[in-house]
């Protein structure tokens, strides 16, 4: 059997690779909602796009930010700044061989946070909800990661 199919075959793995999908698409998300706001509220970030989608009248007066929009970018950057660990230190927590109960509660425990991460920085509810969620998705990245250098590391 060929490594890839014997990781492809790996429960850990699968069920990494399912939760990955689930972030990542969760992650793209955002920039169709960042379009839907921009096309709604007539922010464009570019000439060219306001010249594309304003008829008539002065289009660089579109050229400008919005809180609506901005507030999606930063919830945006936030992903990108926590899903991308995740990705990273996931792919090597899965390689170091956990225990798959284990694995699967942290897996799920990050793709939930994220979640409500957005749920919370978009409605906007009020603080510590966005804080929280942003902590425990923050914990399971590094409780992750300690289990890694606890069983492969090799300095
Ligand atoms: N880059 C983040 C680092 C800290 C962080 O991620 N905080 C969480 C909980 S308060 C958050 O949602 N920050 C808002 C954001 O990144 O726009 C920031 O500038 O706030």
């Amino acid at each position: 059997m060929s490594a890839i199919k014997q990781l492809a075959d790996n429960e850990v793995f699968r069920a990494f690779a399912t939760y990955v999908a689930v972030v990542l698409l969760k992650m793209m998300l955002m920039s169709l909602i960042t379009s839907y706001y921009r096309l709604t509220r007539n922010v464009f970030a570019n000439l060219e796009d306001a010249i594309g989608h304003v008829k008539g009248g002065d289009a660089k007066k579109y050229v400008r930010t919005d809180e609506r929009v901005e507030r999606v970018r930063r919830c945006h950057l936030n992903d990108i700044e926590n899903i991308v660990p995740f990705v990273g230190i996931g792919l090597v927590y899965t390689l170091s061989n956990p225990e798959l109960s284990i694995a699967l509660l942290h897996f799920r425990i990050f793709a939930t946070s994220r979640i409500l991460h957005t749920i919370f920085y978009l409605t906007p509810l009020p603080q510590p909800s966005r804080a929280l969620s942003f902590f425990i998705g923050f914990l399971v990245n590094a409780s992750m990661a300690y289990a890694t250098l606890r069983s492969v590391s090799y300095f």
